[in-house]
Formats: structure tokens, C-alpha cells, sequence
């Protein structure tokens, strides 16, 4: 289905555990488009979690395989795309999904953030090791690159299901924003 007519993919954007798969999981089921998350086709591609990923084949073969799969699935029309929490550092990335796709920044702030940090910590190789005060500098360093996007959703204190359903009105209703 579209949205007042338009056809580009929706793409997900934001740090870590902003909750990228979770509600685009939920706006794709909403919009009945398919749902793709970047982590999980280079998972599935290379028979790995993403923290083996990192740890046996290195960070930069994970970061390539997320650039051609990025820009290549950006040209495509109709797919709502969560990508990893540091795509968007790669600026053939940036370029490729500003250009030909819908960029849905999901924002948190740190101290909501750091409430569910929990939950991902150890599927995150990124966040390995790092104390609060370091994942806070890593989580301010990467708002500079989100802050290059479309949309911008305000998360803090909203519901995965909240959040989907504020998408699709606010993307029905102003279409000056796309
Ligand atoms: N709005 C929310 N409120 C509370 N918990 C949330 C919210 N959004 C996501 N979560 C929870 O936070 C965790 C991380 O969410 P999710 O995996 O969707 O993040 P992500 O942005 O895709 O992260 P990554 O960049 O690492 O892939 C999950 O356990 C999810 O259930
Ligand atoms: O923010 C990051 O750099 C990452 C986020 C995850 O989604 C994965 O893409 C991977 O763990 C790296
Ligand atoms: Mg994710």
C-alpha cells in the first residue's frame, strides 16, 4: 500500500535499541509492505550473529556488506528498511537512502535510552566494553549523523505500537515533509 502515493521505501534510522526493527516491523505489517532489517539479511547471509561478525571476520567486512546491500535495496520502491544502528556513518549510505527512500529518524534521549540498555548490550559488539560516560559520548557523536533524515519521531515515553501509529498519520497527513 502507499501513502498518499508514494512509492519509495521508508527507512529507518537512529542508535542502537531506538527500536528501528521493532517499529518497522510494525509499520511495514501496518502498510502491508514488506519489511527488510539490514542486520538480519548480512546475519543470514554470512551464518553469523552480528557479534561473531565483528569478532571473526572484522568490523570493515561487516560495514562493506552493509553499503552494497544498503545502497542496492534503497533504489527499491515499496519496502519499509531498518537499518544497523551505524549505517548512516557511511556517507555512500546517507547519499544512496536521502536520495531515493523516506528517512525516519527515531529519536531517544540518552536517559531513556539507557533504561533499556539491557537489552541489547550483548548482541551490540559496538557497545562491548564501554563504560555509560563512553556510550554516552558514542551516542552524542552519532546524533550529528541522524540528524540527517526526512522525518524526526520523538520516542521517549511512547510504545513501539504508539510510535507506528503516529508514523503512518503524520506521513498521511503532511505531505509537504516527503
Ligand atoms: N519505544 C520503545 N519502548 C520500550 N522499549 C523499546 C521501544 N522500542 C524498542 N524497544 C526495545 O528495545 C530493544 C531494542 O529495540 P530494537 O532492536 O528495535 O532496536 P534497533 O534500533 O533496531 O537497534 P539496532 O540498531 O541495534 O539494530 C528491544 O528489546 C525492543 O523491544
Ligand atoms: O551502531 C552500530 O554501529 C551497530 C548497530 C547494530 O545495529 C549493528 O549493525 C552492529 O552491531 C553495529
Ligand atoms: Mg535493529
Amino acid at each position: 500500500m502507499d501513502i498518499n502515493g508514494l512509492e519509495k521505501s521508508i527507512v529507518f534510522i537512529g542508535f542502537m535499541g531506538a527500536g528501528k526493527t521493532t517499529v518497522g516491523n510494525l509499520v511495514a505489517k501496518k502498510l502491508g509492505r514488506k519489511f527488510m532489517d539490514t542486520d538480519e539479511v548480512i546475519e543470514k547471509e554470512l551464518g553469523m550473529p552480528t557479534s561473531q561478525i565483528f569478532k571473526e571476520l572484522g568490523e570493515a567486512v561487516f560495514r562493506e556488506k552493509e553499503k552494497s546491500l544498503i545502497t542496492s535495496l534503497a533504489l527499491e520502491k515499496n519496502l519499509v528498511l531498518s537499518l544497523g544502528g551505524g549505517a548512516f556513518l557511511q556517507e555512500e549510505i546517507r547519499t544512496a537512502c536521502l536520495s531515493s527512500t523516506f528517512v525516519i529518524f527515531l529519536e531517544v534521549s540518552f536517559e531513556s535510552w539507557l533504561e533499556r540498555v539491557n537489552l541489547i548490550i550483548d548482541s551490540r559488539p559496538v557497545l562491548q566494553g564501554k563504560s555509560i560516560e563512553e556510550m554516552k559520548e558514542l551516542f552524542e557523536k552519532r546524533q550529528v549523523i541522524y540528524a540527517n533524515h526526512h522525518l524526526k519521531i520523538q520516542t521517549d515515553g511512547k510504545t513501539p505500537e504508539e510510535i507506528a501509529h503516529y508514523i503512518i498519520d503524520k506521513m498521511r497527513w503532511s505531505e509537504t515533509e516527503r
